[in-house]
């Protein structure tokens, strides 16, 4: 296994190694005492999966009180991965990273809690995986626009994404930049 720090404080790029045969490929996609070694040490709570079409867009999420640190992976299809840094007090403050997931690299991100999260289907179906530290809290749910110009996401898609009544409504980041200094 393969672990790379990225530009964001904290986020890391995954790539675990893939062990492929006339069956196909086996790939353990997490293992306490392995991730633990390369500082993803926080323990987790619960595990997500969703399936999307091409085009879906899910994002940009966070949790205000109960940050969750996410393991995010594709097991099927491919995404565009996107980790926001909204923590005020980061020297990555505002800034974005994005990788591509998908079930030939079998690349995982890890986001540390406190940021924000999203991803866009470049398949035609993704299954996507995470593993987070924190629970689901519905009343905590926070959201910013997906293609807010201050943050400069370079989402690669030539197409209007699909999202989400509540997704589409998201503050902008300024928004939330105001919350943060009442
Ligand atoms: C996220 C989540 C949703 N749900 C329910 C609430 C709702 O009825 C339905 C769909 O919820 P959402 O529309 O929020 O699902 P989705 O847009 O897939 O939300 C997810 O997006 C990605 C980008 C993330 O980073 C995740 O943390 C999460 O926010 O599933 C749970 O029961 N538990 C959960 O942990």
């Amino acid at each position: 296994m393969e672990v790379i720090k990225t530009t964001i404080e904290g986020v890391m790029l995954v790539k675990p190694k893939l062990f492929s045969d006339g069956r196909g490929y086996f790939v353990e996609t997490w293992q306490k005492e392995r991730y633990e070694g390369c500082g993803i040490d926080l323990a987790f709570v619960q595990d997500n999966h969703s399936k999307s079409s091409k085009g879906i867009l899910r994002g940009l999420h966070f949790q205000k009180n109960h940050p969750q640190g996410k393991l995010v992976m594709v097991s099927y299809g491919e995404v565009y991965d996107v980790a926001v840094d909204i923590r005020e007090n980061s020297p990555t403050f505002g800034k974005w990273y994005g990788a591509i997931l998908n079930q030939e690299n079998q690349n995982q991100l890890w986001i540390p809690p406190g940021l924000a999260h999203g991803f866009v289907v470049l398949s035609d179906t993704a299954y996507f995986h995470y593993k987070c530290t924190d629970y689901y809290h519905p009343n905590d749910e926070g959201s910013i626009r997906w293609n807010d110009p201050d943050l400069g996401i370079e989402w690669p898609i030539d197409f209007e994404p699909l999202l989400s009544a509540k997704d589409s409504k998201a503050p902008w980041f300024k928004e939330f930049r105001k919350e943060l200094v009442k």
